[in-house]
Order: C-alpha cells, then structure tokens, then sequence
C-alpha cells in the first residue's frame, strides 16, 4: 500500500488529497453509526493513520457532531501531511489516553495503521485497553490499531473494532486470523488509488472467490463423455481405516471426475467393495501395486494420505505418484511420513501439478529443521516459501486457509465456517482438489476452488454436519456457481 501511495502521489494525487479522501470515507461511515449530533470520540497517533483520523475529526464537527479528539504523543511531532491535516481541526487536542471513551456514541480508532512497527506500550497500550474496556463502538481506520497489517497478528494487544474502513483495498491483516476477527465488517474507500497500481502492487495476493478460478471451472459439454472428465485415483489404508479414501473418492465423483477408483491394500478389498457403487475398487499391495495401476495414463489425479500410515511404505507410495508424474494430492500421512525429511520434497513436484494440503500442526512437522518455511509470522509467507520450496501448491488450512503457489500467487479463504471442523473434513477436501485436477483444472485455481466449494458446502449444511454431509451438499454449490 505504502508503494500504492507514493505512485498515486506521482501520478498527480497529493498526499493530503489521499488523506482528506481518508478521513471524509472515515467521518461519512462514522456517520451512518452514530446518532445525529452525537458524541464521537478520536483516538489520532502520531502518523499518517493519526492524519486520517484529524480529517475526519474535522469533518464530524462540521457536520454538527460533539467531537473530542486526544492525540498519542505531541502536536509539535506530527509530521508531513498528518500535520496538515491537523491544522484542520480547530478544537481541543487532549490525550489520547485519557479520551472518555465511555461516554461517546462511537469511538474512532486512528492510532495506527500499516506503520505499525513494534508491539503496542505504555501510553499506546493503556489507549487501547481503555478503548476496548469502554464497551462503546468502535470504528477502525484502516486496521485495528495493535493488528500486524502484514500478518494479520496482534502486537501486544489490538483494538476490537466493530467496524473498520480501510483505503483502496484490504489488506492480508483483514483477512488473516487473527486479525480478522478485530475488524468487524471492512468497508473498502477508494481514494483514487488506480486499479492498474493496485493491480501491480497488489503482490498477485487475492482474497479467494469464485472471480479467481469460475473461468476454469469445468462445464460439461453435451459431447463430453467420462473418459474426458478425467479418472481420479485415492489410496486406501489397510482394513480398519478406509473411510478417509472413500470420503475422498467421493468428493471427487461430486465435484465432476468422470471416473474414480479406490486402490486399495488386498486386505481391505472387502470392506472397501461392502461400501462402493459408483466408484470403482482396485486390489494394490503397496508401491508396485501403485506402479503397476499408474502403468495405465487414464488415472491423471492422485490423492494419497489419508490414513495411509506414517511409514516408509508411504513415502515409496509418494515417490512412485511423483515419478508417474500425475496431478497429486498430498494430505496427512502422506505429510507427515516426511516428518524431518523435508529436504527430499525440495523441488520435488516440479514436474506435475501438485497440491499439499497440511493444516498448520502438520505443516510444523512436516518443515521441521526448516527455519526460514517456519518462522515467517505470517501464515501467508509460510505458504509461499513452502511453495516456492517445493514446487508445490500449499494449502495451509484453518478459519484463514491460505492458498499459494511457486509462482507467487496466493489467496486467502474467507467462507471458512467452524462446522468444518470433523473428523474427514479434510479427506473430503482433498477428493475435491484432485476431481478438479482430474477435469483439467491447473492446481492453483483447483486448490482455490476446492478450499471454497468445501468451506460453501459445509456452510450450506450448517449445525450437525459430518463429513459424509460435504460431498452431498457439494452439488447446490455448484448449481449456485455454474448458474
Ligand atoms: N494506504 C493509503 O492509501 C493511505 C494511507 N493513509 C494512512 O496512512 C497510514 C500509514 O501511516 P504511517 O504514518 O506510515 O503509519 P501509522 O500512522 O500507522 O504509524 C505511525 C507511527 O507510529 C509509530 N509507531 C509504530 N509502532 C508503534 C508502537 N507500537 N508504539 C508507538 N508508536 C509506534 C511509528 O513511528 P516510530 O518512529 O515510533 O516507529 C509510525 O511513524 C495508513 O494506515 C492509513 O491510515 C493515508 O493517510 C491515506 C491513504
Ligand atoms: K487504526
């Protein structure tokens, strides 16, 4: 944003000009909340976000409203255009501190915003314990002050916003977790930033929804036959734990893989046929057994994984999907039998579509030794290094699933639902992003739908669901999307 900014200065637009468009974006949502004539407390710091907040001030009292603003530090520090804009208020300036938050119909949050460097201390830290503690509504500029705009962390402590209005576009804060969860519902103010700057600024970083990835959705012509929507492969475990793969399999029947069959250990060949229909069943002993099925190129999407067993036998079962060169899936087991190992996956999917869908404690396991994947405090920065690493799409899931691929491009989920969180959900998911493989769909923008036809249907099915919900709820969310 900070690059954004300067090149809208450049391309004619003063700073101050970005400002005033700031803060009347600030003072008009402000005005939609509080009461005619009300009171409306400011909380300006001593930046850029502080200048916003002084415009709005301003523009409030203009419009008749008791406002009080407090500043964090002293008017003589503020510099540039925030001091500027502060020339514009004409009424008191007290402690931000010390502002009566209690007593205000709405506060307005303008202590900091993207230049948050440091946890929030001392004087900083008391404004916005007050803030929280007065119970009032408050209105965020920008971001919640004490939230990371980069990663979406609390620094110290953050202001719990009820709303929050940001400035050409949201921020990986808005949408991360959780930082997220302080904002309340964001309202995006264009101030003139182009959509050509934003576009070329915007680091190839997309909130997920259907406008990602609906060109690649595959539509079935009338001429298309089964053989051309692809054959998906799932590897089952051993007797007593097939339900993963048949979830799996299932998931990607739903979402539109013409054929799919479970492979699955000759032990479990039983079990498996008492559960099987549609999806097909083939006897496969370990990684020969794999070898000698992929012998046949119809089988173009893997899922391998759940409940295969943390073992030798399943990083041989990775190797031969990865020689076979295949769209693959990679989940659980098949993760984390590379516990410590990571260094055998650098580079590793170079050659095929590859999606990696860890959640974040098996993503620890998987990268251990791994520093510079792990220690990025953004969950977004980790997906990518990982990607980037290792050739691979990385799906890191949770209420903030992230998506990104090697080539920079990422996206992050935000229709996740808690529902979500039972036994197989995650086996579902990966059926879902292998059956759109399978069709054609190329793994970035299968990851992405994947992760948001799952989130949808889950959210569709609402209290009560369990995984065996997800694969059937899958088709009202692809009647909504191929509407
Ligand atoms: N993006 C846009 O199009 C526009 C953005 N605007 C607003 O500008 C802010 C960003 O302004 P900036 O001055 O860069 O940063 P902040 O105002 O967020 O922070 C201000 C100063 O706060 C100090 N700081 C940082 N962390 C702490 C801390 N934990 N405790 C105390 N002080 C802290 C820091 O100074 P230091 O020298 O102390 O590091 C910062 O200078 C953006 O969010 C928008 O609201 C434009 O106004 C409109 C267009
Ligand atoms: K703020």
């Amino acid at each position: 944003m900070k690059q954004a900014d300067r090149e809208a200065i450049e391309s004619g637009i003063p700073g101050l000009e970005l400002m005033r468009r700031a803060g009347r974006a600030v003072a008009d949502l402000a005005e939609k909340l509080a009461s005619a004539g009300g009171k409306i407390v400011v909380a300006a710091g001593p930046g850029q976000n502080g200048g916003d907040g002084f415009v709005a001030a301003a523009l409030l009292a203009e419009r008749s409203y008791q406002v009080s603003l407090g500043l964090l530090g002293s008017s003589d520090r503020l510099t540039g255009d925030a001091a500027e804009a502060a020339k514009g208020w004409i009424g008191e300036v007290g402690r931000a501190e010390d502002l009566r938050f209690y007593e205000a119909d709405i506060v307005i949050d303008a202590l900091f915003g993207t230049g948050l460097t440091r946890d929030l201390e001392a004087r900083a830290r008391i404004a916005v314990e007050r803030m929280n503690a007065s119970g009032r509504p408050i209105l965020a500029v920008d971001l919640p002050s004490g939230i990371d705009g980069e990663t979406g962390e609390v620094r110290g402590v953050a202001v719990k916003a009820a709303r929050t209005v940001t400035f050409a576009a949201r921020k990986p804060c808005h949408l991360l977790m959780p930082g997220r969860a302080y904002c309340g519902p964001v309202e995006v103010a264009d101030i003139g930033i182009s959509r050509k700057t934003l576009e070329a600024r915007g680091g190839a970083l997309f909130a997920n929804g259907s406008a990602l990835w609906t060109h690649v959705l595959p539509r079935p012509g009338l001429s298309s036959h089964k053989y051309e929507r692809g054959h998906t492969l799932v590897a089952s475990g051993g007797a007593t734990r097939t339900g993963a793969a048949r979830l799996a399999a299932r998931a990607a029947l739903r979402i539109g893989s013409g054929l799919v069959t479970v492979a699955s250990p000759p032990e479990a060949l039983g079990v498996n046929a008492a559960h099987l229909t549609a999806i097909m069943l083939r006897g496969c002993d370990g990684p020969e057994g794999l070898n000698t099925i992929l012998q046949d190129p119809r089988f173009n999407a893997l899922v391998l994984g759940p409940a295969l067993g943390i073992h030798a036998g399943t990083r041989a079962m990775v190797a031969v999907a990865v020689h076979a060169r295949r769209s693959l899936v990679l989940d659980a087991d098949a993760l984390t039998s590379f516990e410590g190992l990571a260094s055998e996956l650098h580079g590793a999917f170079r050659h095929a579509p590859t999606v990696l869908t860890p959640h974040d404690g098996e993503f620890s396991r998987l990268f251990k030794g791994h520093p510079d994947l792990l220690d990025p405090a953004s969950k977004l920065e980790r997906a990518r290094r990982a990607a980037a690493f290792t050739g691979a799409v990385l799906v890191i899931k949770g209420a903030d699933t992230v998506v990104a691929a090697p080539d920079g491009r990422a996206g992050i989920n935000e229709n996740g639902t808690p529902y979500l969180a039972t036994a197989g959900s995650g086996d579902t998911l990966c059926g879902l992003i292998a059956g759109l493989m399978a069709q054609g769909v190329p793994a970035f923008e299968a990851a992405c739908a994947g992760v948001w036809i799952h989130a949808e249907a889950g959210a569709s099915f609402g209290p009560g669901l369990i995984a065996e919900d997800l694969a059937e709820a899958v088709p009202g969310v692809l009647r909504e999307l191929l509407r």
